[in-house]
């Protein structure tokens, strides 16, 4: 009797956290999303098991403290979908996520990590649960600044990203925003995880675009200091960095479907 009141105390009086709760119906939508990536998306993963991983995308945070998480919960997922990009075309993006979506669409070879398996199941979903408890907490989650940044979702972005980074090879490409003063910030996923996880050994070159919006004029280019701070990164670490800038939005769309265009330099 008095486990059972404990459970149910625990899952009543659920931690408050300060970020928004698990993502309802998380479990079908891992679900759903597994099957249509690997039977229409990329039908040559049609093999894996998207109940497995389903069961163990679960079984990596459920009933753990949500402020414990570690990368080595994540190890059983990691193993069930391990995917391999093909060299010369890996995306990576920073503060510019709805571009560089638009430009996998249209260079339908090229993949950003929300283009994986594992970016595509997760995108824009949150999840947490409760030390003890088989629940999940739908009321909230820990919020990766005010409560706890070893939290299961920025935990798991940091974890895939670095695999991601990690498997690149040959010209891999980043889309940078130059409508923002610093388009490279050392701060950033991109600047934290994935530029450090570049192998030299397997990566030649790191070529950058840096974007601006539409009919606005661009705060940050080439030869802006936060892209030099990230040409010396890159050079430090034996890769050759490229910078293409001058490209808004609907230009670099246009000369990515027809780059033969004059107007496309
Ligand atoms: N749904 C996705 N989220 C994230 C991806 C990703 O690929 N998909 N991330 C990180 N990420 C989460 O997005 C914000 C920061 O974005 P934002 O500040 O806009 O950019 P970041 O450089 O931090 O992150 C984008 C970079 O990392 C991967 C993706 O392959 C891109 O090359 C922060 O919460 C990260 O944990």
């Amino acid at each position: 009797v008095v486990v059972g009141v404990r459970m149910w105390r625990h899952s009543s009086e659920n931690m408050k956290w300060n970020g928004t709760g698990s993502t309802a119906r998380f479990q079908e939508i891992i679900l759903e999303r597994c099957y249509k990536y690997t039977q229409s998306v990329q039908p040559e993963l049609r093999g894996r098991d998207c109940q497995k991983i389903r069961e163990a995308f679960r079984n990596a945070f459920i009933s753990k403290d949500p402020c414990s998480a570690t990368e080595e919960d994540y190890h059983p997922l990691m193993k069930l979908v391990n995917q391999m990009v093909p060299c010369d075309k890996t995306v990576f993006w920073s503060k510019s996520k709805e571009l560089a979506h638009q430009y996998t669409k249209v260079q339908r070879d090229m993949f950003t990590l929300e283009d994986t398996l594992m970016g595509y199941i997760a995108d824009d979903l949150n999840w947490c649960g409760v030390a003890g408890s088989y629940e999940m907490n739908y009321q909230s989650c820990p919020h990766w600044k005010e409560d706890c940044s070893n939290n299961f979702v920025s935990v798991f972005w940091d974890l895939v990203s670095k695999r991601f980074a990690e498997n690149a090879c040959g010209v891999v490409q980043v889309v940078l925003n130059g409508s923002i003063s610093n388009a490279f910030d050392r701060k950033s996923t991109f600047g934290r995880v994935e530029v450090h996880n570049l192998n030299p050994m397997k990566v030649h070159t790191l070529q950058a675009w840096v974007i601006h919006d539409l009919g606005k004029s661009p705060s940050d280019s080439c030869s802006g200091s936060s892209i030099n701070d990230l040409r010396q990164i890159i050079r430090q670490r034996n890769i050759k960095f490229t910078c293409q800038d001058n490209y808004s939005s609907g230009k670099f769309l246009q000369c990515v479907k027809k780059p033969g265009d004059s107007s496309c330099r």
